[in-house]
């Protein structure tokens, strides 16, 4: 049999007296599946992740995890782990003392504390106390913490917060892992490059309402225009050539001796440039959206809303 949904929501709600935070919110995310959760700040990213890791109950609407409905009692559903607002640490304890400590409350005799530091890449300073460790290093326990408990639905707010590169490509690692392996991801995060790299669906809020929800790849459809960055072996040419395409503006009104072109183009008229510029023999040395295709659709979604 086929597993249940890792999340399925219909219609949740959820007030703060007056503020209505999360409006009519549907959800799915599927097992296996890293899904990104964005949205300006406010939009209710960490009260619907407070919801799914049981910290909160929605006001209105019906909420599965893992094939189990949600009752009204506060509760850490069975399966899922992680974090809202940062992990919970005892600053005055070590690394591994930290993770012992949270695995017996749990009533857990795992033997698995030093494999989860090792996989979040934390072994060199385990015994160290977390008094002294990163807003990084502290992210990076956290996951462990969340690891120990093998979850099905791993919940994380903002999980790449203080990473450096090194960091963020390590624990990205460990998520793409874990989501081969069946569980399923649900991650906030600012910084669209990084859930565009992670995650095969987003959801975006505005305002406590979903104002895109489903695979990244549906964002842009070949006939939306973006701007691209566009850098040739001969800029004089190939601006002349942009003039002549159908279907491609000139974004910018630089000399033709400037190297770098900005057009506005959909996906066809942007391939007929590139083939007329191949046909006059001048070579393609970078071509890509001064925006990603989430960012732009970010913005736009989000500034047709608040404009509603
Ligand atoms: N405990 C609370 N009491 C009162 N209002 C709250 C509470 N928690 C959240 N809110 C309000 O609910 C709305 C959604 O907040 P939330 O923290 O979920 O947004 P967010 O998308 O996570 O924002 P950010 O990107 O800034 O973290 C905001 O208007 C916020 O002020």
């Amino acid at each position: 049999m086929d597993a249940p949904p890792s999340v399925r929501a219909r219609g949740i709600t959820k007030y703060f007296g007056e503020v209505v935070a999360l409006d009519s919110v549907d959800l799915d995310v599927a097992p296996g599946q890293v899904h990104g959760l964005v949205g300006p700040n406010g939009a209710g990213k960490t009260t619907l992740l407070g919801l799914l890791l049981g910290l909160a109950v929605p006001d209105r609407g019906d909420l599965e995890i893992l094939g189990t409905p949600v009752g009204r009692a506060l509760a850490v559903p069975d399966g899922v782990a992680g974090f809202v607002d940062g992990p919970g640490l005892y600053p005055s304890m070590t690394a591994k003392q930290n993770l012992a400590a949270l695995a017996r409350l749990r009533g857990d005799r795992t033997t698995s504390i030093d494999d989860a530091i090792d996989q979040v890449g934390l072994t060199d300073v385990a015994d160290d106390r977390v008094r002294g460790f990163s807003l990084g290093m502290r992210q990076r326990l956290g996951l462990a913490a969340a690891l120990l408990t093998k979850p099905r639905l791993l919940i994380l707010d903002e999980p790449s917060n203080g990473l450096d590169p090194a960091g963020k490509k390590h624990v990205y690692g460990v998520l793409t892992r874990l989501a081969a392996d069946g569980t399923a991801v649900m991650l906030s995060s600012h910084r669209m490059d990084d859930v565009e790299a992670l995650c095969s669906e987003v959801t975006i809020l505005s305002t406590g309402r979903v104002a895109f929800s489903g695979p990244i790849s549906k964002l842009a459809s070949e006939d939306s225009e973006l701007d691209y960055r566009v850098r040739t072996s001969d800029p004089a040419v190939a601006r002349r050539i942009a003039r002549e395409t159908k279907g491609i503006r000139l974004r910018d009104q630089e000399p033709d001796s400037v190297e770098l072109l900005v057009i506005s183009s959909a996906v066809p008229a942007l391939d007929e440039f590139v083939k007329r510029l191949v046909r006059d023999d001048i070579a393609v040395r970078e071509l890509a959206p001064v925006v990603s295709p989430l960012e732009a659709a970010f913005i736009a979604l989000t500034e047709q809303q608040e404009t509603n």
